[in-house]
């Protein structure tokens, strides 16, 4: 574990003593960011992270008391796979958002879902989002933007989202994904990671460090662009 405590760390980093404390530090951020959002325009958009990372944020921020009724959350990325299935972004924001008043939208319908059909509905809301919040992957990816056949797209497009099939596939979800692109989550009013592990710590710090030049994706995607992270060590 290189945990130097001169380690270098970008503007916004908070870390956490364990991943009880980094939930109950998101979901208080969250609903802040929502707080406002809903304060200064009426109402509140939000695109999530899927994994296991932010269920225990989900959790705690889902009992925020908000005026859910002016929320929209939608998944930062989703697989191509019908709600019913394990691997559904979507279904893990319905069970924990679920019962809150907010509108839940969905960036794929089921595995036939295509990119026109998820920009279509990104069309109609009134962007840009409040807040992307994102997840790390060890390898660096981020939302579902990983190197691959699609990665030049995915940073270079305009389209708010693009279907993408990262090669290799990720082995806990391999399927083709909708994704978020980069100049989406760039046009947030409010970006945050957050991740669990030094292994993922070294890797974020790394291709932050590197900025938009880095071999990480999530280097590229953020090119250095305002961000909260929230870093926890298990
Ligand atoms: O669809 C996904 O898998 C995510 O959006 C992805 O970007 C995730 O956030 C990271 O892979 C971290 O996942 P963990 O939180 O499970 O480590």
């Amino acid at each position: 574990m290189n945990d130097r405590a001169d380690q270098w760390h970008p503007e916004g980093w908070h870390e956490f003593d364990g991943a009880d404390a980094m939930a109950q530090a998101c979901a208080e951020r969250v609903a802040g960011i929502i707080g406002n959002a809903i304060a200064e325009r009426g109402t509140a958009l939000l695109a999530v992270p899927g994994g296991s990372t932010p269920a225990p944020a989900f959790e705690l921020l889902g009992r925020q008391a908000l005026d859910w009724t002016k929320v929209t959350i939608l998944p930062g990325d989703d697989r191509m796979v019908d709600h019913g299935d394990p691997l559904s972004n979507f279904a893990m924001i319905d069970r924990y958002f679920g019962g809150t008043g907010a509108t839940l939208l969905p960036l794929v319908e089921d595995a036939g879902t295509s990119a026109d059909d998820a920009n279509r509905r990104l069309s109609t809301l009134p962007w840009p989002l409040d807040l992307v919040w994102l997840g790390a992957g060890g390898d660096g990816h981020t939302a579902s933007i990983f190197r691959g056949p699609d990665y030049l797209e995915a940073l270079t497009t305009d389209a708010r989202a693009l279907k993408v099939t990262p090669d290799p596939l990720p082995p806990e979800a391999p399927v083709s994904r909708i994704t978020l692109s980069a100049g989406a989550i760039r046009s947030a009013r409010h970006r945050m990671v957050s991740l669990r592990g030094t292994d993922k710590r070294d890797v974020l710090l790394a291709a932050m460090s590197d900025g938009n030049r880095s071999p990480y994706p999530i280097g590229a995607v953020l090119d250095r662009a305002d961000t909260e992270f929230y870093w926890s060590p298990a």
